[in-house]
């Protein structure tokens, strides 16, 4: 029986990725010096791969930045902006600089926009196509990195970007006609893969693994006739590889399997983690007769080990329905840390439960073997399995079920409109100013603040030392805040390793680890906390840094949470129970925090919902479901406070059209969202859906180093103000700041605050 993975997280077990890039950008190595850790990291991953047993390896799926960039500049779909990037500079150097200036933006030069991979915390760069946009194969990536693995004697499967799922996740550039869709240029497209399947046949790649995730998606589903033709047309290239197609994220239906099986593809690749469904789709297309079909058995997304004798089961069911079965992990192992045995501080009760991308690539070995020989075949222990592993005693908390239970649904609190009066008439709550100015929360993360907590991690300083370095950080950013002259104070998140770890600290119920790091965008990582158990909140988290902040000013100053959706969505979570029951457990913590924080004079809090959006299930029938307890467990985190105290909260890329229904139902005071990249397309979905309540968009993109200009922010504000009532429009940046430079944020600020001023001075005049 013969095995696979999907990918494999290209970060290096220290992010020595990271580093490098990051020392590319600061002119600290040049390009050889970049490329060689590049080839590095491969070479590491391959012999992992290798070394664990794993049969068929996947290669291309490195990458310096994001792997749809990868595609895009492969294809030579480049915006013509960045053609005068490093001018003057050439070969591997301004390529270099095009690619990197794409992906962050550079002097002038907005880069594309970036958004989330289907439903994970990793982000992508969002292809900008138009009738003008000429693909070509106009690069090399997929053969070198073949090539540099058979230089090493290892044989492997070139790893791409399917040619739906690239124009389905691409949006038409600002140029292109109303109504053009990027999936115009499909054929142009298929000339271009099929030039590179020809290329790589020549080389010797026996197969080559086209991803088609957006199969999963309605929008995907929608277009089976472009994916019968692509692969129709693919598998007519003559000498090409033989072609896996692959999907993940969920299931593809029965149409769409039978759409596949009409082309000449040789194999198919399901998730059967996430969609345990696709078994019935096989079953209702008989099967894939002769193809062979990688079964994704193992979970690619989430840290638990596999049951191995439930993953055995769904994989002898599959036997009959396909001329052979690759064992495989449901997904690239790209979401997940790297190696669990570098993780020597966590409690073995939960230890032994997990699975990092090291062991998964064992499992699915180990699952290979078994598949095949049975319990005696060679290096084929018994396996992990659930039902002989009850969950231990010390996960489950009956006290945080019985207070749950207790509370029901009378959690309610009082609506917007009764706040937003109440406040009118209260002294405590003196309004803020027509177009208040207020940020996310995060400051810079500076090197001193990250020094000091490595220090303190380490021993260097003492507890007592940490929070003195964290109060005078705290003491320099409300004193910039009031010189630049915003209304509404945050205390800038020093003490903040990350918004959901942070928390993740210091609830029960959590494990935080040292060195699971997985990559969100470009060089910048997460170590996503594991919730194992009950959730519950021993002691107050956020109040004394708060109320420290708001005693040194006289502005009103932010509380900053972070939500029960968000946090779930960027953690690794049971899977023992519905994620809606886990989401209220982590939704009553906050709630004593919230009250905690009103107690303590705070009068705004804010409950961030950064990823509410990327968590909506990719298929519109199940949608509802996801929407109620969310918004559910938003309102029960919120529904302490009283009349005058704000609540706020904040979402990322939010697209908001999809999800301003579910926005409104949150019932916040004001919310800011992301809007610069999106070029504030969502104030007209806004007032398209009435939306009733005070609203931030963001005013400038701070996933860039540019400094808007005071003329672009005022001009972004007078556009929200087509749509948004003037005493309901917030200015804000669009997302925490913690990722910039001082350099950067103080002059953008001081923009934004002069850009409200000027628009304000107007409407006082008319
Ligand atoms: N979880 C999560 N998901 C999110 C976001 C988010 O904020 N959090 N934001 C959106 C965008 N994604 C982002 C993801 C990461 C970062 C980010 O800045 N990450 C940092 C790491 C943040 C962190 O955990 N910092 C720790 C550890 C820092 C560190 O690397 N320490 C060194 C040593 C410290 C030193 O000497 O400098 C080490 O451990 O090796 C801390 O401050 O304590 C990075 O990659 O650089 C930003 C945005 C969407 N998804
Ligand atoms: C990724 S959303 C960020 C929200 C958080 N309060 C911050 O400002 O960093
Ligand atoms: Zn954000």
């Amino acid at each position: 029986m013969t095995t696979t993975v999907l990918g494999y997280p290209r970060i290096g077990a220290d992010r020595e990725l990271k580093r490098a890039t990051e020392s590319f950008w600061a002119g600290g190595i040049d390009a050889p010096a970049l490329d060689a850790v590049g080839a590095r990291l491969r070479r590491t991953v391959w012999e992992a791969l290798r070394d664990a047993g794993i049969a068929h390896i996947p290669s291309n799926t490195f990458s310096y930045y994001d792997h749809v960039l990868d595609t895009a500049v492969l294809f030579d779909a480049v915006p013509p902006r960045f053609a005068g990037v490093a001018a003057g500079r050439d070969g591997r150097e301004a390529e270099l600089a095009r690619y990197f200036a794409m992906a962050r933006g550079a002097d002038d030069v907005p880069p594309l926009e970036m958004t989330k991979w289907f439903d994970t915390n990793y982000h992508y760069l969002v292809p900008e196509l138009s009738p003008a946009t000429r693909p070509r194969l106009a690069g090399r990536k997929p053969l070198s990195e073949y090539c540099q693995a058979r230089g090493l004697g290892m044989e492997t499967r070139p790893v791409l970007v399917g040619p739906l799922t690239f124009l389905l996740l691409a949006k038409p550039a600002a140029d292109a006609p109303p109504g053009w869709r990027p999936l115009e240029l499909l054929d142009d497209l298929l000339a271009c893969y099929a030039a590179l399947l020809d290329e790589l046949g020549a080389a010797g790649a026996g197969w080559v693994q086209l991803d088609e995730p957006i199969l999963a998606t309605d929008a995907g589903r929608a277009a089976l006739p472009e994916l019968e033709r692509a692969y129709a047309r693919l598998g007519r290239v003559a000498g090409r590889p033989r072609l896996l197609v692959q999907t993940y994220f969920g299931s593809i239906g029965p149409d769409a399997v039978a759409a596949l099986k009409r082309t000449a593809v040789e194999a198919i690749g399901l998730d059967l983690v996430t969609a345990p469904d696709s078994l019935r789709d096989l079953a209702a297309v008989s099967g894939l007769g002769e193809r062979t079909l990688v079964a994704g058995v193992v979970d690619g997304r989430n840290v638990w080990r596999t049951d191995v004798p439930a993953a055995l089961s769904t994989l002898t069911s599959l036997l009959g329905l396909a001329g052979e079965v690759v064992v495989s992990t449901s997904c690239s192992l790209l979401h997940v840390p790297i190696d669990l045995d570098a993780e020597t501080g966590l409690d073995p009760a939960l230890r032994e439960r997990l699975a990092f991308a090291r062991q998964k690539a064992d499992e699915v070995v180990l699952l290979g073997r078994r598949l095949a020989g049975g319990e005696q075949a060679p290096g084929a222990g018994a396996g992990w399995t659930r039902a002989a592993a009850p969950v231990p005693a010390s996960f489950v908390d009956q006290r945080v079920r019985a207070r749950l239970d207790a509370l029901g649904d009378a959690a309610e609190r009082v609506d917007h409109e009764q706040r937003s009066a109440a406040r009118a008439g209260s002294a405590a709550s003196a309004a803020p100013p027509l177009l208040p100015t207020t940020t996310i929360g995060s400051f810079p993360q500076t090197d001193e603040v990250r020094a000091a907590r490595a220090a303190h991690r380490a021993g260097g300083i003492d507890r007592t030392e940490y929070e003195r370095r964290m109060r005078a950080e705290i003491d320099r950013v409300i004193a910039l805040q009031e010189d630049i002259g915003l209304d509404v104070l945050v205390h800038g998140e020093p003490e903040r390793n990350d918004m959901v770890q942070y928390f993740a600290e210091q609830l029960a119920g959590y494990a935080s680890t040292r060195h699971g790091w997985v990559q969100s965008y470009g060089s910048r990582c997460v170590r996503p906390p594991i919730l194992f158990g009950d959730v519950s909140r021993p002691e107050p988290m956020t109040v004394e840094w708060t109320t420290y902040a708001q005693s040194r000013t006289a502005r009103p100053v932010k509380g900053m949470l972070t939500g029960p959706v968000t946090m779930l969505a960027w953690s690794f979570v049971r899977d023992d129970q519905p994620p809606a029951e886990t989401a209220r457990q982590v939704a009553l913590a906050l709630r004593d925090e919230v009250a905690d924080l009103e107690r303590a004079g705070i009068r705004h809090i804010q409950v961030d919902e950064a990823a509410l959006r990327e968590s909506l299930p990719l298929r519109e029938e199940d949608r509802a479901d996801y929407l109620t307890w969310a918004v559910g467990a938003f309102r029960l985190a919120t529904s302490g406070v009283g009349t005058t105290t704000w609540i706020h909260s904040h979402m990322c890329y939010s697209e908001f059209g999809r999800i301003v229904g579910a926005i409104d139902a949150l019932d916040a005071d004001v919310t800011s969202v992301e809007a610069a990249r999106s070029h504030m397309e969502l104030v007209e979905d806004l007032a398209a859906a009435g939306y009733r309540r005070g609203i931030g968009p963001g005013v400038y993109d701070i996933h860039s180093p540019r400094v808007p200009s005071v003329a672009e922010i005022e001009a972004s504000l007078r556009a929200a103000l087509r749509a948004v009532r003037s005493d309901r429009l917030w200015v804000n940046p669009d997302c925490g700041l913690k990722t910039r430079g001082y350099a950067e944020v103080e002059p953008a600020l001081r923009n934004m605050v002069e850009a409200a001023r000027r628009v304000r001075a107007d409407l006082a005049a008319d």
